[in-house]
Parts: structure tokens; sequence; C-alpha cells
């Protein structure tokens, strides 16, 4: 018999230029998983899924729109899956009066870890607070407890920084100074250097990034006596791109020379160790897949899509999506119920649906799945430093088991820890 369809709706940013268009490489990614899942013929006995989806922009208003056109529309779906965080906070909201999940692999906005606004918000996709605890770590591990916070005023640095505030707080370490800019950050990174801060956590987006790095360069707030955090997601070479056409005053050498030396922080998105998933595929397997996918869709080698690093969090959103349909699917069984009596107004069947997927625990290609109470995605995080103009890895640290793996790698200028504060020698 020809299976029956089990409805979902998914909201991708593709096109536009605001925000992150992530979906270019996502929405392939999660066609990809609904290929898998529906192959299984242990998931979803007798039903198949069906993805129905449209283009958000990543702005909030057209989210909004796709989301009624979807919902307004039959057949009536039994989730959402969303992308940006300026999307998922007004579809997040919303989605409680039709009873949805909502289910997003690309959003790191802390705002969406409120269970008051977003009751039955879910993310692949850790929120920006992830990188706080690793922060915290490294800083314990060299004996820093004398910190500045520099961030662009952007909500998702506003919220991450809070968050770290009080972290700080609770590890004793003491913060400074917190210097805030718009766009030019040369008054902030002046303040720094008044303030004499030695150990600095920057958080801003890529291009804000390089004027800040700049204004080091210019203020000489780097070196051996400076211990810079930055954000890891940035691409690789970010610091010598883009110097032309956003008129930056430093040259490459110099960006460079500014850039040596400093930490970063980041979520894996990625499996680190190559053991066979729930799909059977290793992390290695499913990006052979994912290349092939994408070349199919006309992306060249070298052109790489947006939104390629979170891929795997949007194909183990389908498959998130798979096994809590699944489980729910026999909880209703179990009394005589189907899923196929699912409404927008029917609580019963969202309450198993929040249920099933709030249980959620699998490997997946972007490692462990598992959500918090908040929603959030429990994940790993990795601390890197440049070495010589190239990224190293310095190691790998899991909040929850407090499990820091140290490769013992990192170098510093003079083979010495710089020092959190100036230290001032008594004559004796
Ligand atoms: C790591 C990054 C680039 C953070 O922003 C996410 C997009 C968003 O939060 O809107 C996508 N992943």
């Amino acid at each position: 018999a020809t299976p029956r369809p089990l409805n979902i709706g998914g909201i991708f940013p593709i096109g536009g230029s605001d925000g992150w268009q992530g979906g270019q490489a996502c929405q392939p990614a999660a066609m990809l998983a609904m290929e898998d899942v529906n192959q299984r013929p242990d998931l979803l006995p007798g039903y198949e899924l069906n993805l129905a989806w449209n283009d958000s922009l990543c702005e909030p208003g057209l989210g909004a729109a796709v989301m009624y056109d979807l919902l307004y529309n039959p057949p009536t779906k039994l989730m959402l899956l969303g992308g940006c965080s300026t999307v998922c906070t007004t579809i997040g909201e919303a989605a409680k009066m039709w009873n949805l999940v909502v289910l997003s692999y690309g959003s790191s906005s802390p705002a969406l870890s409120d269970r008051q606004r977003f009751p039955t918000f879910f993310r692949t996709h850790p929120s920006a607070t992830v990188h706080n605890p690793t922060r915290i770590r490294v800083m314990q591990k060299y004996n820093w407890s004398r910190v500045a916070i520099i961030q662009q005023a952007e909500e998702v640095f506003i919220s991450t920084v809070e968050d770290l505030e009080v972290r700080c707080k609770d590890a004793g370490i003491e913060i400074v100074t917190r210097q805030s800019f718009l766009t030019d950050p040369t008054d902030a990174v002046r303040n720094l250097k008044r303030q004499d801060a030695r150990i600095i956590v920057g958080l801003f987006y890529v291009s804000a990034a390089r004027r800040v790095l700049c204004e080091i360069y210019k203020n000489k707030l780097y070196g051996k006596s400076y211990v810079w955090f930055f954000i890891g997601w940035y691409e690789d070479n970010w610091f010598e791109n883009h110097l032309v056409e956003e008129n930056l005053n430093c040259t490459r050498e110099e960006m460079k020379q500014a850039a040596e030396g400093h930490l970063t922080t980041e979520a894996l998105m990625w499996n680190k160790d190559n053991e066979k998933t729930i799909s059977g595929m290793t992390a290695g397997d499913f990006r052979l897949r994912l290349n092939q996918a994408l070349i199919d869709r006309g992306y060249e080698n070298q052109s790489t899509p947006v939104g390629y690093q979170e891929a795997p969090l949007a194909y183990d959103a389908i498959w998130s999506v798979a096994l809590a349909l699944n489980k729910t699917m026999e909880v209703l069984a179990a009394v005589n119920r189907s899923i196929e009596e699912f409404t927008y107004t029917n609580e019963e069947i969202a309450r198993e649906l929040y249920k099933a997927m709030n249980a959620t625990q699998f490997l997946g290609v972007s490692g462990r799945v598992a959500f918090s109470t908040d929603g959030d995605r429990i994940a790993w995080t990795q601390v890197e430093q440049m070495i010589d103009g190239r990224y190293h890895k310095l190691g790998y640290y899991h909040v929850q088991t407090d499990n820091l793996t140290w490769f013992n790698r990192e170098q510093w200028i003079g083979s010495k820890v710089p020092q959190d504060r100036t230290i001032v020698r008594r004559q004796l």
C-alpha cells in the first residue's frame, strides 16, 4: 500500500542579504534526511514524512507570511522547522496558538531559551551562551580572574554578555570594564587600554571584528601582554578579507600581527568522532553526500554556500522530527488514538508531540542530539588559537559533564602565559 503522508512545514532563509542565508546548505541537508528517514522501514511504518517549505530571506515578516501560508493551506502540518533567530522569534512566539512544536536548525539568539515566550520551541543549533562556560573554563585554567568585555550593540551579543556576567560573578572573575559600540569601535577599544584590560572577550559580527582588530593594532593592544577571545565561527582568514571594500586602514600584515595568538570558542556542529550515527553515516560520510547534493544544486566546488557549517543541524533536525513523530505514534496507538487526529486545536496530541521532542536522544552527524528543559541544544564546544596566521585546535569542552579535553598546543610569546593585570614587584 502507498504510505500515508505525515506533513511538516519548513521555513528556510535562502535569498536576500540580511542576516544569515543558511537555508542555502540547510535545505538540501534537510532533503537528504527526508530521503533517509523515509527509507527506514522501522520508522513511521505505513507513513512517509512530507516537507512543505518556503524561503523567509531571514526576514521575520516574510517568515510569518510563509508560516500562515503553510498553516492556512491544507494539509495540516504536525510541526514546523525554522531558520534564523529573527524569524524563529516570530514563529516561535506564534506557534503556540496552533499547538505546534517549532524546531530550529539555525538560531543562536539566547532570547529563544525563554520557555515563557516560546513554550514549544526546540533547536538543534546551540544558543550563543554555549560559549560562556567554555570561556570561563579557559580563564580558570590560566588563573585569569580580571577580564574585560567589548561587544557590538546587537541583541544576540547583549544577552550573551548578560549571561557571561552572571557566570563570571559565580566564578569569582572580576569584569573590569564592559565596552559596547554600534558600528565604530574606536572609543570602546581606547577605553579598554585606559582600563589596562589584558584578557578581553570580544563579541561582534565578522565585519565589526575586522574594525576592532585594526583598532587593536593601532592601540598596540596585542602581543605578549594581551589575550583576546573572539568568536570561532568566522571564516578562517576573516582578518585578511574585505579590507579594501570595508575601508580598513590597516594592512593585511598589520591585521595578521594584531590577530596573532588570539583564542576562539565555538559550538561543534559536526560530530568530532568518526563513529557511525543513527543514519548509519559517519559525519565524514555525510560531508561527502552533502557536497554531492550541493554540486547537484549547481554550487561549484569552491563556492561554499551559506549554512554549510550548520548543515548537520538541519539534517539532524529532520531526524529529531521523525523520531518524535514515531514515538508519539507509539504512545497514541497504546490508547487507541491516531496521529491523524491531530488538529491545531488538539492539545492532547500536541502535548504528546512536545513530550516526545523533549525526550529526544540520539547520535546524529552533529553529535549527540539532546535538548535542555529550555529546548536548547546540548553541545560540545571547541577552543582554537591563531598561531602564525592559522587556527590550531587547543581543546574541547562539554559543560554538562565539565569535561575539558586539552591538547597542550597553546603558544605564548616568550612561553609565558599572559597575566590578567600589571604585576607590581615590591623591592624587598
Ligand atoms: C553560528 C551562526 C552563524 C550564528 O548565527 C546563526 C543564525 C542566527 O542565529 O540567526 C547561524 N549560525
